[in-house]
């Protein structure tokens, strides 16, 4: 800029100068100002030139290096990109085996998972073939009301529970395992969820016994049953062992037919009661506060332990809520201090099952005992005085008999105490049979009841060393079924053919029918007595005496009908037995007092009817649901008093004996008929029930028989052995 300043300075300078000067000089100066001039731009363009050049220079410089510098990130682009390849196909590999080693895993865990299951079934078999007691625990949520500080529960697992116990020495953890603990906050649906294949067991023909054992207070009746307003969320397991029994005999219907039927008794004050029956007779009872009081049997091979007792056949959950509200509100409960529902009773829903396999012809049997315990109880807390006091001393009385057994045959010993109570007569087929057993142990979280607790748990892990040997199915194949049948068939043609010449002897014989007339009740007394033998001909004893009372009890809106399909098919029933049995029947009721038919015979007088027996046809239904529970008849219950400890073979030599005996029978009859003298006295289900002329016979006799009839088959059949 300054050299550009310069020139126009002494351009003007020259001017102002030359101005005063001469021409020529002024000339020659202008040339020489025109020659620097020129040379000036000439220096200017050169410096431009070379600033240009300079520039250009520079520029080619950067553009080199730019070039170089492309080129390096080229090959860096390149390095890097066969990096990323290497390393994406690496990835790929990696990924790939990573993939598989997942597959790997999965597969290993879903064989875990296998074995775990596989074991769980093994086990649960090892369980079945020791015959192992199975015992859950669970344990009661504090109540409303109740403080929940201090609980006696210090640890829980999901098979062990600790319990914190104060001693001298301070506080400790005793610890108890079991087969599963459920805790306080452990709902219905999952406690049965866990019992549930026990429960389906019942369908593949197994005996199986559900009971509830537990102080008073701690929930028994809350697991089995439900609280006092039951709702489906809370409905206990007898509500959803037979909803789920329902379910799966649908699921099965295409292979198997099932029929069920169920009976709902207790145990007060050591008397058996039917809490299914209502008869106005049964008004009358609790009115004059008798009871009738049933037998138990356990000598029936049929699985109907109180064979008197109201068997009603279901086929739906909404026939068993009828029925249980029935069971429920026929049960005694009590107020106490610990519970103001306490259950006074030992309460027993039995559900029986029978199953025809619709390919095969097999018939499967099984039953279900499911037991809510009254509950043990020191009677300085539950403050109870009088009946409650009476209550309270029985049911203690008939635990301690329950451990007792339990210790017993936790020792093996050879004596099993199970008649001291009627609890341990009723549970005697489970606890000793070949029953699959679920004791349901309940205790309470207060810590007031940590003796009770220690107690109950300690009996608890004694019933679970106890093996009853492996549980067997309860299964009649057709041919099986088939001889028996044929059995039963022979039997009831011998019996009408005896009774028949019993008949005329007594037709025959001068004043015969006054006699029988004047001595129907002294004959039903001493019949027990009598009958050495369950009678082997056509048991009208049994169809009138062991049969109960039919239509059943109805439930609202549910009427029990002859032709009823609902429950037993007629092919279940030896329908030839059922015929014979009514005309047999009919002979014998004419048999006994009343007047005299056109025949000749004796009838009873009408009013007999009308107190005792509601229809003809009752009775006919009596035998029918028998029956089928009887699987045929109780004919065939001599040979499964001998079978159900042999062997075919046994029972095949058990039908030969029946065949030539009724060979023999056919021609020499009347020898037969000396040798084995036959009372059948009637007696309809009411009249028995009605506590008066059949009492004495009620009271111990026909049990004792039945028993002396089964020790004697399993004797025939341990000597044939
Ligand atoms: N798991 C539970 N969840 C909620 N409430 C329960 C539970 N178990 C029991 N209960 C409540 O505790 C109270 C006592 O229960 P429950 O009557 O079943 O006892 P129990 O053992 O049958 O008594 P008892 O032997 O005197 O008949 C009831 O009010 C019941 O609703």
């Amino acid at each position: 800029m300054k050299a550009k300043a310069a020139p126009s300075e002494s351009t003007s300078s020259l001017n102002s100068r030359s101005f005063h000067k001469p021409v020529g000089a002024r000339e020659r100066e202008e040339k020489s100002f025109k020659a620097i001039k020129k040379d000036e731009t000439n220096k200017k363009s050169q410096i431009l030139d070379e600033e240009m050049k300079n520039r250009q220079c520079k520029q080619l410089t950067i553009f080199n290096q730019q070039q170089e510098d492309i080129e390096g990130l080229r090959q860096t682009l390149y390095t890097t990109k066969a990096g990323m390849k290497f390393m994406q196909k690496k990835f790929q590999e990696e990924f790939s085996s990573l993939g598989m080693h997942i597959h790997g895993l999965a597969h290993a865990a879903s064989g875990y998972h296998r074995v775990l299951e596989e074991n769980r079934k093994l086990y649960n078999q090892v369980q079945d073939l020791k015959g192992s007691i199975r015992v859950y625990c669970r344990v009661r949520p504090f109540l409303p009301g109740q403080s929940s500080f201090s609980s006696t529960i210090g640890s829980m697992q999901d098979d062990s529970i600790g319990i914190n116990t104060a001693s001298r020495h301070g506080k400790s953890l005793k610890s108890f395992s079991f087969n599963k603990v459920f805790g306080p906050s452990a709902t219905q649906e999952e406690v049965f969820s866990d019992m549930q294949p026990l429960v389906r067991s019942v369908l593949d023909g197994y005996n199986v016994c559900i009971f509830a054992y537990g102080q008073t207070g701690s929930g028994k009746t809350f697991t089995m049953s439900g609280p006092r307003d039951i709702t489906e969320k809370s409905q206990g397991v007898n509500y959803r062992a037979l909803g789920d029994l329902f379910l799966l005999a649908e699921q099965r219907k295409d292979t198997f037919r099932y029929d069920i039927a169920v009976q709902m008794i207790e145990i007060y004050n050591e008397q058996v009661r039917d809490l299914l029956r209502v008869h106005f007779i049964c008004f009358i009872f609790v009115f004059l506060n008798v009871f009738d009081t049933l037998e138990i049997r356990n000598s029936s091979q049929k699985g109907l332990s109180v064979p008197d007792a109201s068997l009603v056949p279901v086929s739906s959950t909404y026939d068993v809520i009828d029925l249980m509200k029935l069971g429920h509100k026929n049960r005694a409960v009590g107020s106490t201090a610990l519970n103001d529902r306490s259950s006074r009773s030992h309460s027993c829903l039995t559900v029986h099952v029978q199953g025809r396999d619709l390919t095969s012809g097999a018939v499967l049997r099984g039953c279900m005992h499911l037991v809510d315990l009254a509950g043990s109880e020191r009677v300085d807390k539950s403050e109870v005085t009088g009946d409650r006091l009476k209550e309270a001393q029985h049911i203690n009385k008939s635990l301690s008999a329950l451990g007792d057994v339990i210790a017993s045959l936790a020792h093996k010993n050879p004596h099993v105490p199970y008649r001291n109570s009627k609890l341990t007569q009723l549970l005697q087929d489970s606890l000793g049979g070949q029953a699959k057993t679920l004791m349901f142990v309940h205790i309470s979280p207060e810590v007031d009841a940590v003796g009770e607790t220690i107690s109950t748990l300690k009996f608890a892990e004694r019933v679970a060393t106890v093996e009853l040997g492996a549980a067997r199915v309860n299964n009649d194949t057709s041919d099986v079924k088939e001889l028996k049948e044929q059995i039963a068939t022979l039997k009831a043609a011998l019996a009408r053919k005896e009774a028949g010449s019993q008949q005329n002897n007594i037709l025959t014989t001068p004043g015969g029918s006054e006699k029988h007339k004047a001595r129907t009740s002294e004959v039903e007394i001493h019949n027990s007595s009598i009958m050495t033998k369950k009678s082997e001909s056509c048991e009208v004893e049994e169809i009138t005496v062991n049969s109960p009372p039919w239509p059943p009890v109805a439930s609202p809106g549910q009427t029990y009908r002859e032709e009823d399909p609902s429950f037993g098919s007629s092919e279940w029933v030896d329908k030839v037995m059922v015929n014979n049995r009514q005309d047999e029947m009919r002979r014998v009721e004419s048999l006994w007092g009343g007047g005299m038919t056109d025949n000749g015979i004796s009838v009873l007088p009408e009013d007999f009817y009308r107190r005792d027996v509601s229809s003809d046809s009752s009775r006919i239904f009596s035998e029918h649901s028998y029956n089928i529970f009887m699987g045929n008849n109780n004919s065939a219950d001599d040979l499964d008093a001998a079978t159900s400890e042999s062997s075919e073979p046994d029972l095949l030599w058990q039908y030969n004996q029946t065949a030539s005996k009724m060979s023999s029978t056919t021609s020499t009859i009347e020898s037969t008929k000396a040798k084995k003298p036959v009372s059948r006295p009637i007696r309809s289900p009411q009249l028995r029930n009605s506590n008066t002329v059949t009492r004495p016979l009620v009271n111990g006799s026909r049990g004792t028989k039945q028993v002396g009839l089964a020790a004697d088959m399993k004797r025939k059949a341990s000597v044939r052995r």
